[in-house]
């Protein structure tokens, strides 16, 4: 039965999905009224010159009609090819080196681009500031992000929009003739991106306003398709495979907006994740299994927890993926039996011999040894400050300083980061500085590394990662990429790359409870 798209669009979470890929023009960018003034030039000029000679009737260029129908959307030869059948014109195909102009369908292209080009050049481009707002906000999010567009400007455009960064992937008119791609509306562009961003389609969505790239989305079975209506065409974007049609993208602002659904309320929707899957947990340490709490050393794992940590682990792989040295982390929560890695995942130990400590790490200590000297000589005499050394971090912790101090320590922080001559870099945290080896290592890297090395990665695996600070958005973000879920321990709603959301620590061990009763949780 078809759903109304109000209906759909109520229960939309973008942000929930792993990537999402965009059309540029009419979605980000205004150039689909130059494109079409620029093939009404074309075709007008083209079709009176035949009237004049040859008596047929002179019916101009429809940009209402015309447009959508046979030219949006689809690679330039294509585009003419399928307007000048409409019109029961053919065209010998030429080649694309055909001079712009030239009788042929490569000719008209090609003097088409030309037409547009200039267009470009004299008005600029227009971009649709609610588009890239919400590109902005699902990249926050954690979301993937790629332009799929059909037009071989596609690079000029987004050069001259400044919207190049808002992309990890761009596949082009350009690409298209390359690979060798078929034009929307077949798959085939979409599906590469998607490939490239290394997402399952299932967990992406396409965002498109063209009738040809709707349906191409379509066909490459994507998780959402969004139709945007610019023309007043909503019926027809449904009828070509739309799931949802909005008339601007502002609509779809609050649906990115990093409300993770509740993980405790969403158990049957996790339980379908897990079906037939292998579960393996990783948990962050402080604000995941405990409380934060003033001091690094009142942190102290309770019972109930550790007990739930043991049960969890007869059943199912257990890995603590923190930010504490790895030998303080082992000993605070006290069972043998997990796998810890410690200074966010630079040394990583466990059972079976188990063991990584990153060579190049090793280069690193020299300069952690000086920071740590220089720290406590700029520092040590703030009061409350605490400088916390891991074998291969350092924390500066100001939760007890008063808030006149904040700006000397981070001063302090950023004089001794730069000292360092790009050998340390700094990160955040609840109420830290950090200084850690500039190095592409992180937990969510470590987390990469841990299930490669326990034989985890495969399709009957599923990694559920459990944290709440800034610096385990690295993993989320590697679970985004279609392995595995992640859960945010937060209180409130905040911009995360997480699935979900636990509101503290004791909703993580009534989530870890449940799972232990999921059926197949057990290794
Ligand atoms: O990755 P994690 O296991 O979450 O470790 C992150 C940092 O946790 C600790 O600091 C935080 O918790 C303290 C105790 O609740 C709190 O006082 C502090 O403000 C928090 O930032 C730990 O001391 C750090 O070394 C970790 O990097």
């Amino acid at each position: 039965m078809m759903k109304t798209p109000d209906s759909i669009r109520q229960g939309i979470d973008l942000a929930s999905f792993s990537a999402g890929i965009f059309d540029l023009d009419g979605v980000l960018t205004r150039t689909a009224s130059v494109h079409c003034a620029a093939w009404k030039q074309l075709f007008d000029d083209y079709l009176q010159r035949r009237a004049a000679t040859s008596g047929e009737k002179f019916q101009p260029f429809d940009c209402e009609s015309d447009y959508p129908r046979f030219v949006d959307g689809k690679p330039r030869y294509q585009g003419v090819q399928s307007f000048l059948a409409s019109r029961s014109i053919s065209l010998d195909h030429g080649t694309p080196t055909d001079a712009p102009g030239l009788e042929t369908v490569c000719g008209l292209g090609n003097l088409k681009d030309e037409l547009f080009g200039k267009r470009l050049a004299e008005d600029g481009v227009e971009v649709f500031d609610s588009s890239v707002a919400l590109v902005q906000r699902l990249r926050d999010a954690g979301v993937n992000t790629a332009l799929v567009s059909s037009s071989k400007n596609a690079s000029a455009v987004l050069e001259a929009a400044d919207l190049g960064h808002l992309f990890d992937v761009c596949v082009d008119g350009n690409d298209i003739d390359r690979l060798p791609l078929k034009g929307k509306p077949n798959p085939d562009a979409f599906l590469h991106a998607a490939h490239l961003l290394g997402v399952p389609p299932n967990r992406t969505f396409a965002i498109e306003d063209a009738l040809s790239g709707v349906e191409a989305a379509r066909a490459a079975d994507f998780g959402l398709v969004v139709g945007v209506d610019r023309a007043g065409q909503r019926d027809a974007l449904l009828a070509h495979g739309a799931d949802i049609v909005v008339d601007d993208l502002d609509e779809l602002l609050t649906s990115a907006a990093s409300t993770l659904p509740d993980a405790l309320a969403r158990h049957d929707e996790i339980a379908g994740w897990l079906a037939g899957k292998r579960p393996v947990v990783f948990l962050d340490y402080d604000g995941t299994l405990t409380p934060i709490v003033d001091r690094p050393e009142l942190a102290v794992l309770s019972d109930e927890m550790r007990g739930m940590l043991l049960k969890v682990a007869e059943r199912m792989t257990v890995a603590i993926i923190s930010g504490r040295d790895r030998a303080d982390v082992e000993r605070l929560v006290g069972i043998d039996s997990l796998v810890y890695a410690g200074s966010h995942g630079f040394d990583i130990a466990g059972p079976d011999g188990l063991q990584l400590q990153l060579d190049q790490a090793e280069e690193f200590l020299p300069a952690l040894d000086r920071a740590e000297a220089e720290l406590q000589q700029a520092l040590s005499g703030i009061d409350g400050i605490l400088i916390e050394r891991k074998r291969y971090a350092i924390a500066v912790h100001y939760r007890l300083v008063a808030a006149e101090d904040l700006e000397t320590i981070d001063h302090g922080v950023d004089e001794v980061i730069e000292a360092s001559e790009s050998m340390l870099r700094r990160t955040g945290g609840k109420k830290i500085f950090e200084l850690r080896p500039r190095l592409p290592w992180d937990k969510g890297k470590a987390l990469g590394w841990l299930l490669e090395a326990l034989e985890l990665e495969g399709e009957d695996s599923l990694p559920l990662y459990f944290g709440d600070d800034e610096t385990d958005e690295d993993a989320f973000k590697f679970l985004r990429n279609g392995q595995g879920i992640g859960f945010l321990v937060a209180d409130s709603p905040q911009p995360s790359a997480a699935h979900y959301r636990l509101e503290d620590p004791r909703a993580v061990g009534r989530f870890l409870c449940r799972l232990c009763t999921v059926n197949g949780a057990t290794t």
